[in-house]
């Protein structure tokens, strides 16, 4: 096959200093895209690869050769490769005693594995320093350059020193590193990418529960209580009460997009600032902004909803109208007669 190359200038200022050498283990769409960022920000690239002469749409400026040669070259290798290949990589062990590994895997299911893919191959390959990064940027977004909502990389490792090494390439990419401790929070980290939405499934519960009882509690007092009255019930169920609903969530979850206060009331009774939340709140806190754009939307609805009902009044004054003039017209004729 041909090699393709792709451009790969170096992006940052002080790239000329930099120049450090990382192999990459993996020429698929994460290594590539990873390599290309990489080279862009003034590192040199070694692939390592079953196939060196066959990878094709490798940045120009990158090596290319076997796993072997390639981890001789750099003491960072990021593994990005599926868990499932990485037996080959015990065969690797003399060649890759003390270095570090940055495992950058993802499962396809929760808690698929009964450890993490971080610490599985910290036992496959022992002597080295295994650190967990990148799992949660894609290739897609570093191809595109669409970082801006997900620039944070979670890492952990048993290894300070490793640690800090990872963290400094991930600040060199541009992105902002989170220690998130030892390799035992790998699978917590590996875990994350497959949550949908994570932050925003409080808030959508909340909300929905807000609805349907401010729903059943209008519901009860304009409908029900009223029924003795025979008045005209159908406009009210999916336009009036709902838009009465509406407000009442969106400021209820706003009034919830504060929980600063009883932060700050736990605190005094606490006596320290120094202790952790307890995990309720914790959460609470984390998703404030969704809680926030949630109330947004019902606030947005609650403005359309306004407007639809004097198009409504509109529509009846205008029936009501033809009505008393028709029925005038009626009576003038018979008074005629
Ligand atoms: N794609 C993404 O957006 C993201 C991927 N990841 C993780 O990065 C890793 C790589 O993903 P991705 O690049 O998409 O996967 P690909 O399938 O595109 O690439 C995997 C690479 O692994 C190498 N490899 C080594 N041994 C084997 C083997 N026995 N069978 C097949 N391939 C082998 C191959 O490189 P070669 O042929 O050169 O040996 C291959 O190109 C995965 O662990 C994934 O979870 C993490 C975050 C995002
Ligand atoms: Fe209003």
């Amino acid at each position: 096959m041909e090699k393709t190359s792709t451009d790969a200038s170096p992006l940052t200022m002080h790239s000329s200093e930099k120049q450090e050498t990382v192999c990459i283990f993996g020429t698929g769409d994460f290594g590539r895209s990873l390599g290309l960022k990489m080279l862009q920000c003034g590192y040199s690239i070694v692939f390592g690869s079953r196939t060196p002469g066959m990878s094709s749409l490798l940045p120009s400026d990158a090596e290319v050769m076997s796993y072997s040669d390639a981890a001789q070259k750099s003491d960072i290798i990021i593994i990005t490769i599926h868990r499932e290949h990485y037996d080959f990589l015990t065969e690797l062990t003399e060649v890759l005693k003390g270095k570090i590994l940055v495992d950058v895997s993802n499962n396809l299911k929760i808690n698929q594995y009964p450890e993490s893919n971080a610490e599985y191959l910290a036992q496959l390959v022992p002597g080295t320093h295994v650190v967990k990064a990148f799992n949660t940027i894609s290739a897609w977004a570093l191809q595109s350059g669409a970082l801006d909502a997900s620039r944070q990389v979670f890492i952990c490792g048993n290894d300070s020193k490793a640690k800090q090494r990872v963290m400094d390439v991930v600040r060199s990419l541009g992105l902002t590193p989170l220690d998130k401790g030892s390799l035992m929070a790998a699978n917590e980290i590996e875990n994350y990418p497959l949550q949908l939405f994570p932050m925003w499934r409080f808030p959508f519960y909340l909300s929905a529960v807000l609805c349907v009882f401010f729903f059943f509690y209008c519901v009860i007092r304009e409908v029900i209580y009223p029924y003795v009255y025979e008045r005209d019930r159908t406009f009210r169920l999916p336009i009036s009460i709902p838009n009465r609903v509406f407000p009442i969530a969106a400021l209820t979850l706003l009034a919830l997009v504060y929980p600063g206060v009883v932060a700050a009331i736990l605190q005094l009774y606490q006596g320290t600032k120094y202790r952790r939340f307890p995990d309720w709140l914790d959460h609470w806190m984390l998703c404030r902004k969704q809680l926030g754009l949630i109330a947004l939307g019902f606030a947005f609805l609650h403005v359309l909803y306004t407007l639809v009902i004097p198009i409504r009044y509109y529509v009846r004054w205008t029936s009501n109208n033809r009505t008393i003039t028709q029925v005038h017209l009626y009576s003038l004729v018979f008074s005629y007669f």
